[in-house]
């Protein structure tokens, strides 16, 4: 029986709107881990920016920045994402949920941040993540771990999948609580 729950789908399909319902769903749970969202200004997007489960902010990548790992327009502040992860404490045992929004590009060029989503899914604590469809490597390697379920988004099925993974991302909680 899987712990943990990837969910996948081109860019724009929804992952991170779903990710955030299914979070919202368990308030009364403690949660840890963080979401990516858009930086714009003036309605362009110019960057990415981390948002921890407790509310707080930190920017990932931004267009022109001078950085060892560049995406596409983007350069990733490395140095400053590791300090976010530090502060976010994915590893205490008394986390019913880990949610990480999301394994791609610009997140994988972090050594910890490859350690942090192994340690995730290899840990008896239940897990849901966003991961990359298109990205090869070692985030292709996550995608095809048997110890996964694999969610495929699109925008006609996103809104029916939303009973159907919280009925799933319930399960794996109540397996690993014993409950
Ligand atoms: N169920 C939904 N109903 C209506 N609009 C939605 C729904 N899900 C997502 N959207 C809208 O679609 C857009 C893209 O959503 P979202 O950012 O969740 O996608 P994503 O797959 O995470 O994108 P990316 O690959 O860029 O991270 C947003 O404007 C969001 O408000």
């Amino acid at each position: 029986m899987t712990q943990n729950l990837l969910i996948t789908g081109r860019p724009g399909a929804g992952k991170t709107t779903l990710i955030r319902r299914i979070a919202e769903s368990f308030g009364d749970r403690r949660l840890v881990g963080f979401y990516t969202q858009e930086i714009l200004s003036e309605g362009t997007r110019v960057g990415f920016e981390l948002v921890s489960l407790d509310g707080r902010r930190r920017v990932l990548a931004r267009t022109g920045m001078q950085s060892t790992c560049t995406v596409g327009r983007y350069g990733v502040d490395v140095e400053g994402f590791e300090a976010f992860l530090a502060s976010v404490p994915f590893s205490d045992p008394e986390v019913d949920l880990i949610v990480i929004d999301e394994i791609g590009k610009m997140e994988w060029c972090s050594e910890r941040f490859r350690r942090v989503v192994r340690e995730a899914l290899d840990s008896p604590t239940p897990c849901i993540a966003t991961i990359a469809m298109k990205a090869g490597g070692g985030i292709a390697a996550i995608r095809d771990r048997n110890d996964v379920a694999l969610v495929e988004i699109t925008r006609q099925n996103r809104n029916t999948m939303l009973p159907r993974l919280l009925a799933e991302v319930r399960e794996m909680m109540s397996r690993a609580t014993g409950a």
